[in-house]
């Protein structure tokens, strides 16, 4: 069976690589060329080979730090942004650069959430990696960070990069950190101990997660775990090392961690509810609503929901939790947080006469279910 342990990786036909800013910048947070030149010359051989490589490269905000006289991370959205917008032409430029010196020609594909949530846009985002890639010019992904808000953003290029081997329908993801694996906890933590397979959360049951470890990366191993599930929880294997072993990594070596195929294809946009999307606020539903949604399949209506948590506008995500905590669903929600309180525990009949419709609050296209404690 294909993916099950590391060694396929050596034959993968089209394999996700993420290289994390942490690989890919010195110890003062600016972009490292030397680093970028190293990834580059594997990448290029393992095309130069016949395999097919999408790059998902973090470094947009990093390559931006020099040029703006700054070194670390800006906390605000607005100027992590402006240095993007300077360091993503950057970027390009020394990946441009570094590919040429092995004759590979690379294209920049930029994305957004809606991209690859809307069916038109992701076929439409699709059709250009597939044209690329039968061009031989190797994609280089990133999140369009410039244009991407806090509300509707990925925000780390862990999940996007989950979410990119879904949509390209690639047989393995490859994460690069600067961590040669995951461990099972956080670097420095004495007696921690090197994790080399994983097959499903019972593995990651004991296991100790911190932050990001440098200045410039986001989200830590945290989201890595997260990009993981996707990925297996999809049917696609994943490698976790640093990018110092990405050769040996794509030859199958033992190294770093390996997250064996879980699951099998899913819907993407159910695959962002569930994972991805970064929740507004709670509906709270009883138990016979709970049942509808997670056995019957059915749409939450306002009838079965008993509280509002939160703030929340139409169109938002929301958590759909049971009255003793359990996260059963997330959804796109199609009534604000302020519309809703007077309309709970409503029949459709009381919702027509009062507000003229009985709209669902999440239709079940727009609903994933999950089950986990909060
Ligand atoms: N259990 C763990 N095992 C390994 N690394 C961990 C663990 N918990 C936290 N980390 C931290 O996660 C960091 C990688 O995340 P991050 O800095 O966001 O990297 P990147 O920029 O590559 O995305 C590591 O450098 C490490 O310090
Ligand atoms: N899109 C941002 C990267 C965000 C991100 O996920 O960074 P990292 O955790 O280092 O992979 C950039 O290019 O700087």
């Amino acid at each position: 069976m294909p993916g099950v342990t590391r060694e396929t990786l050596a034959d993968a036909h089209r394999v996700v690589v993420k290289v994390g800013s942490s690989s890919l910048t010195g110890d003062d947070g600016r972009l490292d060329v030397d680093a970028l030149r190293a990834l580059s010359d594997v990448l290029a051989a393992r095309r130069a080979a016949g395999r097919q490589v999408v790059l998902v490269s973090s470094g947009a905000i990093a390559a931006g730090l020099g040029p703006l006289g700054m070194t670390g991370r800006p906390r605000d959205l607005a100027t992590a942004q402006a240095a993007a917008s300077v360091g993503q032409g950057l970027l390009m430029a020394r990946y441009t650069e570094a590919f040429a010196r092995r004759g590979q020609r690379v294209g920049q594909v930029l994305l957004t959430v809606e991209d690859v949530m809307r069916r038109a846009q992701y076929r439409n985002a699709l059709r250009t990696l597939d044209r690329l890639l039968d061009l031989d010019i190797m994609p280089i992904v990133n999140e369009n960070d410039t244009t991407a808000t806090h509300e509707i953003r990925f925000g780390d290029n862990d999940r996007l990069a989950a979410i990119v081997s879904h949509l390209t329908r690639a047989d393995a993801l490859v994460l690069l950190s600067d961590v040669d694996a995951l461990y099972t906890a956080p670097p420095g933590v004495a007696g921690a101990r090197r994790i080399d397979r994983v097959t499903g959360p019972q593995d990651l049951a004991e296991v100790r997660i911190g932050g990001a470890g440098s200045r410039v990366g986001t989200g830590g191993m945290a989201t890595k775990l997260d990009a993981a599930a996707i990925a297996t929880g999809s049917g696609i294997p994943v490698m976790l090392t640093s990018a110092a072993n990405v050769a040996e990594a794509l030859d199958g070596a033992p190294v770093g961690t390996w997250f064996a195929a879980t699951g099998s294809r899913k819907n993407a946009r159910r695959l962002w509810l569930a994972h991805a999307a970064r929740p507004n606020g709670r509906v709270v539903l009883d138990d016979g609503a709970v049942r509808a949604i997670t056995v019957g399949k059915k749409s939450l209506l306002a009838a079965g929901i008993t509280g509002v948590e939160g703030e929340f506008d139409v169109g938002d995500v929301v958590e759909l939790v049971s009255t003793d905590g359990l996260v059963v669903a997330r959804g796109l929600v199609a009534y604000s947080s302020a519309e809703l309180p007077p309309l709970l525990g409503k029949s459709s009949a009381a919702l027509r006469d009062e507000i003229g419709h009985d709209r669902e609050v999440v239709h079940r296209d727009h609903l994933a279910v999950v089950r986990h404690r909060r």
